[in-house]
């Protein structure tokens, strides 16, 4: 069978028309949202309604797909055997030392007291001979814990992912989001992953954060425990954080958190000038996030449970989900540009780091390959 939400994001490709696909963690159903122009919206204050993707830097407009036509479809067996050849890989000596480099100066900054944590990063590219909705097809069968999302805009281009962050979810004025960070290699002989000091100091601070970031901003602020979760072939430590925000108050909210020091660093402002100043490449979209912003949802209440006919009244509730941009590349005539970082404090090692970016670079190019 021929699925129509396939080929009408086929369709929209070939009309040059912005479009999104994606499918949201544990679910088995995938969305479609299609705009009708090619105008190239943004968002100001986060009242507008739409799918959203928002660069690193918080100084530059989130972009917004319009919800003019919005498409769902449960997920089918796919056929998944075109795929031709493994894709070519341009890691070299020079790119793993000018990465090593990096974390070198960010350590030395960080002895020197001026930062506590930065997130460090570095693109890598790779030739692929299979198209962008096919790789989204593969991400959705292999993350079932991720979001996944292939976007098309004619003036900014194609990105994909598979991303394990939630930058934060609201229904009416309550929200969730979580702190992420540290990462190991899943064993799967391993149930309970144990963690090194660097790690859960890493991740502490990011909660640490949060939490003062939110405290006066928000209300009933819960912060839970410190667990593992795992990422395809990683585990990350994660703390869920959860309260009420203000009413027309979300871009408050979104503005306080983006970007946490899970992909920039502590102080933010001295993070960012960091990494803009040091990185020596534009992030774009990766560390940006992306999702659903103000999307309505249908609430059934029971007021009364003796008089059935009254029994239920619906509410509609205002619903936001937003995820940071990780795992991700950006697909240009058949080359994959492949973002990929790691937090840096004082106990980091360059050499470790550097493996880091490769595992990570792993949850994309496991999909690029047969
Ligand atoms: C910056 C990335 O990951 C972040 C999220 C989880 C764990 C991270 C870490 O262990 O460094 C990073 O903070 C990335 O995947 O490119």
């Amino acid at each position: 069978m021929v699925s129509f939400i396939f080929e009408k994001a086929q369709n929209q490709f070939n009309q040059q028309l912005p479009f999104v696909l994606y499918r949201k963690p544990k679910e088995q159903l995938l969305k479609g949202i299609f705009q009708r122009d090619d105008l190239l919206h943004t968002v100001g204050d986060f009242t507008e309604k739409g799918f959203v993707l928002a660069p690193f830097d918080d100084t530059e407009k989130p972009t917004l797909i319009k919800p003019d036509e919005m498409v769902k479809e449960p997920i089918e067996e796919w056929n998944l055997n075109a795929v031709t050849k493994n894709p070519s890989i341009s890691n070299n000596e020079e790119e793993k030392k000018g990465f090593e480099s990096l974390v070198e100066k960010a350590i030395e900054v960080i002895r020197k007291k001026e930062l506590e944590k930065v997130v460090v990063s570095r693109k890598k590219e790779v030739q692929v001979a299979i198209s962008a909705i096919h790789i989204f097809k593969k991400l959705v069968y292999t993350y079932n814990n991720a979001l996944c999302y292939v976007w098309y805009h004619p003036k900014v281009g194609v990105w994909l992912g598979a991303t394990p962050e939630i930058l934060v979810k609201t229904v009416g004025t309550s929200f969730t989001t979580m702190s992420l960070a540290g990462t190991q290699v899943f064993d799967e002989n391993i149930v309970n992953p144990e963690w090194g000091k660097k790690e859960l100091h890493e991740q502490q601070l990011v909660t640490d954060y949060i939490e003062q970031v939110l405290q006066g901003k928000t209300k009933a602020l819960k912060i839970g425990d410190q667990e593992s979760t795992r990422a395809g072939k990683l585990w990350h430590l994660r703390t869920k954080i959860s309260g009420n925000f203000e009413r027309d108050g979300l871009g408050k909210l979104i503005r306080s958190l983006h970007p946490t020091p899970a992909v920039c660093g502590i102080p933010k402002k001295n993070a960012k000038d960091f990494i803009l100043k040091n990185e020596n490449y534009n992030r774009l979209f990766y560390t940006g996030f992306l999702g659903e912003l103000n999307f309505k949802q249908e609430q059934s209440r029971n007021i009364n449970l003796k008089n059935k006919e009254n029994s239920a009244y619906k509410s509609v509730l205002t619903r936001t989900e937003l995820y940071v941009n990780l795992r991700c590349m950006q697909l240009n005539k058949g080359l994959a540009t492949l973002y990929v970082g790691g937090g840096i404090t004082w106990g980091s090692e360059p050499q470790k780091e550097w493996e880091e970016t490769e595992n990570k670079s792993e949850t994309i190019l496991k999909v690029l390959s047969d």
